[in-house]
């Protein structure tokens, strides 16, 4: 907590449309949430190198107070805006950037972790606006095929999916480079970057630290694409217990002998990680049963036949093969703008002084299809770019817009 500059604290107690600019800080901008609560986000510093952070003015108190951040807060920004979604979530429209982020300020994961951290928490979370697809969560003991299945997937529908890209402490195999089939860590590393809040979830699988880090899966949706995690029966029960809304997939082999065959083939365990492994797939198996825990079991008998019946409960047809996915078009939005909402649609108004009378300028987002948001789902996936739908008003076509400051 800390004492705010009088002045600042006059600009916040009084009444003011959410998504004010701070004049006397260059790129703050204030939101105000529930009766008490006025969200600052923006630099604190110089204004020409503008990072998002967050500090809450309490107005009963008139103290500040400085909240845990979870979540990766979104790169240095070349301007934003923001409005408050509901009493729940705060929409940054950001400059410089195609993804629209969001902050949480009041959801249940966010509750959970305030009595866990007893502070103050706000948690980044992205892809919140846009047509999302959950994430799929592949688990099932190693041999199983999921690299097999996860592989031919992505082969397939390149521009629909994007693999989650783990840290593990094991080492290396052959044909295995590192950030592209896993990021290969330090065990210290791991260690301190789990304390750091970076993962989504993590697991000591086959005598090995492995996890997802929150970022894995944002670098996915960034790109607008389906998040796939091959992750173990541990994450995924860590996933589940989460506010991330993830279908759940186990494959299961034919028998135990198919699975120790296949495991042997690929070669690329010694005796001794092979036997480790067999024994922990019979656990395994028997989690893969847990109630409620997996949406789908699929066995991969026949590699085609599984793969079909995967594309399947994915819903997947020719026509999502098809599907192009829109180029964003650039809005400009000055720094000096006005935010206001009126039920599913914000208005930006970019309209200079000069021009108030003729020409007024405003930006119109569309929120209709606003998804929910976590931290780590956060970065929820889509189907196309994480982008606002929005149209400048005077033309009435609706476009995919990106916005830049
Ligand atoms: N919890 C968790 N498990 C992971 C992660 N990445 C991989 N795994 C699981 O760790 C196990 C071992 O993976 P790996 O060493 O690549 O062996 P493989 O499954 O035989 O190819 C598999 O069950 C993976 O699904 C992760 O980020 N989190
Ligand atoms: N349906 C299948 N029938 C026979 N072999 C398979 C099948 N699916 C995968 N394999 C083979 O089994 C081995 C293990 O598959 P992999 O995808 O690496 O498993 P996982 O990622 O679950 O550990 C690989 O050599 C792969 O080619």
């Amino acid at each position: 907590m800390g004492e705010a500059p009088a002045f600042f604290e006059d600009d916040l107690q009084g009444d003011f449309p959410n998504g004010l600019l701070l004049k006397s800080k260059g790129c703050e901008t204030a939101v105000s949430v529930g009766c008490n609560k006025t969200y600052v986000i923006g630099a604190t510093e110089k204004e020409s190198a503008c990072t998002i952070g967050v500090r809450i003015f309490d107005k009963s108190t008139s103290k500040w107070v400085i909240p845990t951040v979870l979540g990766t807060k979104p790169k240095p920004l070349g301007g934003h805006s923001a409005i408050a979604l509901d009493e729940d979530r705060i929409l940054v429209i950001k400059g410089n950037s195609t993804s629209d982020d969001c902050f949480l300020v009041n959801t249940a994961f966010v509750r959970e972790q305030k009595a866990r951290f007893g502070t103050e928490v706000v948690a980044w979370s992205k892809g919140v606006i846009g047509k999302s697809e959950k994430p799929i969560v592949i688990s099932g003991p190693s041999g199983v095929g999921k690299g097999t299945l996860i592989s031919k997937l992505m082969e397939e529908f390149p521009s629909t999916f994007g693999f989650s890209v783990s840290h593990t402490t094991r080492a290396p195999r052959n044909n295995e480079r590192n950030g592209v089939h896993y990021h290969f860590t330090e065990r210290s590393v791991m260690e301190q970057d789990i304390k750091d809040e970076k993962f989504l979830e993590f697991a000591a699988v086959h005598g090995n630290l492995y996890g997802t880090s929150i970022e894995a899966v944002e670098v996915v949706t960034d790109r607008g694409k389906r998040c796939i995690l091959d992750i173990d029966v541990q994450g995924a029960r860590s996933v589940r217990a989460s506010s991330l809304e993830a279908v759940f997939i186990f494959i299961c082999p034919p028998s135990f002998e198919e699975l120790e065959k296949r495991l042997r083939s690929r070669g690329t365990e010694t005796e001794e990680q092979i036997q480790k492994r067999l024994q922990n797939a019979k656990t395994e198996l028997e989690q893969g049963n847990s109630p409620g825990l997996f949406d789908h079991i699929l066995v991969n008998d026949d590699l085609e036949k599984c793969y079909e019946n995967l594309k399947k409960l994915l819903g997947l047809g020719e026509c999502v093969k098809t599907t192009k996915i829109p180029v964003p078009k650039l809005v400009h939005i000055p720094l000096k703008h006005a935010v206001s909402k009126i039920d599913q649609k914000i208005l930006i108004n970019c309209t200079a002084p000069e021009q108030e009378k003729s020409a007024p300028n405003m930006i119109v987002l569309d929120l209709s299809s606003t998804k929910g948001g976590a931290p780590g789902r956060t970065r929820e996936a889509k189907t196309g770019p994480p982008l606002l739908q929005a149209y400048a008003l005077g033309n009435r076509d609706m476009h995919n817009f990106q916005i830049e400051a």
